[in-house]
């Protein structure tokens, strides 16, 4: 498979403290990756990196075949944007905003435009400089996606929507991919519980490196809950503590948080050893805390 994005050992500081440590990344076509990390550990650094508006200390990127820092404009016509500041030019209205940012674009979807219009109830004659917080991100996604990006990376593009707007938002990403199976989204977001819906692929990023980057579902199927009822709880407790990120017990059941392991693994033990307990799937902030070691689980 081509990948559309190579990145091999960037790394970057900013006043001698590392922003980015040898992080090497790569994406293909037709999926949706989900960043996620703590503030100031790097995601925005890394995919203002990936389109060159920071230049690495070391380390390549690489887009469309393209070296990031000299990307061409017929390269720059194939990616989408929303930054998290969400800098638009404030004089302008909505309207005036698309028609300018539509001028720089042969691809300009004007049907994609009124119907995301229409779907997040803009008035295409509002200053943007007067809009509220999640008014701005909205006109700024719409900016970002109308010419149709086959690369599409929104850092914290959902910060300031209300529910609705967030999944209406969501909503637009998936039609997105459905649309071009073969379309690329990063997402940079801290919540967690809005991503998980929409995501194929999860990165997750500490102090400046990639911690875990794997399909979302295999990071499901290794990390989950399993609940243990009955008189064989110490026993099992005993048998999975390698693998235990976290436990609790109040005395009638015991609760673990399992990771490096498996689904398949722990049914067979629990079969095996014909014992009463349930596994549970985790949220994704469940899993990003195991993930990341901080354990303040709510079990
Ligand atoms: N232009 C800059 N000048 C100085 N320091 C910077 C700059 N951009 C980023 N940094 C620093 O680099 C580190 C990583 O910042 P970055 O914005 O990439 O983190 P982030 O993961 O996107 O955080 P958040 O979730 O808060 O947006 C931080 O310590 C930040 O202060």
């Amino acid at each position: 498979m081509n990948n559309i994005i190579e990145v091999s050992g960037l790394t970057k500081s900013f006043g001698g403290k590392k922003a980015l440590e040898y992080v090497s990344f790569s994406a293909g076509r037709g999926s949706i990756i989900g960043l996620m990390g703590a503030n100031g550990c790097g995601k925005s650094t890394l995919l203002r990196n990936i389109i060159g508006l920071y230049l690495p200390d070391e380390g390549s990127s690489q887009v469309f075949g393209e070296q990031s820092r000299e990307l061409s404009p017929q390269t720059l016509s194939r990616i989408g944007y929303v930054h998290q500041e969400g800098r638009l030019l404030d004089w302008m209205s909505i309207r005036q905003l698309l028609r300018y940012v539509r001028s720089y674009y042969q691809s300009w979807d004007e049907h994609l435009e009124q119907k995301f219009i229409e779907w997040f109830d803009l008035d295409p004659k509002a200053v943007v400089g007067k809009l509220s917080p999640g008014k701005r991100q909205q006109a700024a996604i719409l900016a970002a996606i109308c010419h149709n990006p086959e690369l599409l990376i929104l850092d914290e593009p959902a910060s300031a929507l209300d529910p609705l707007a967030r999944s209406r938002f969501l909503d637009l990403l998936l039609e997105l991919l459905q649309n071009d199976g073969e379309k690329t989204i990063i997402i940079s977001s801290h919540i967690l519980s809005d991503i998980e819906k929409v995501i194929d692929r999860a990165v997750i990023m500490d102090s400046g490196r990639i911690l875990k980057d794997c399909q979302f579902d295999e990071l499901k199927e290794h990390i989950f809950k399993v609940i243990l009822r009955g008189g064989q709880q110490a026993e099992l407790t005993g048998l999975l503590a390698g693998k235990t990120a976290h436990r609790r017990s109040d005395g009638i059941k015991t609760s673990l948080i399992l990771q490096d392991t498996s689904r398949a693994e722990v049914e067979k033990i629990l079969s095996e050893g014909r014992i009463d307990a349930e596994i549970i799937p985790l949220p994704l902030e469940e899993i990003y805390k195991a993930v990341v070691g901080k354990a303040e689980y709510v079990l």
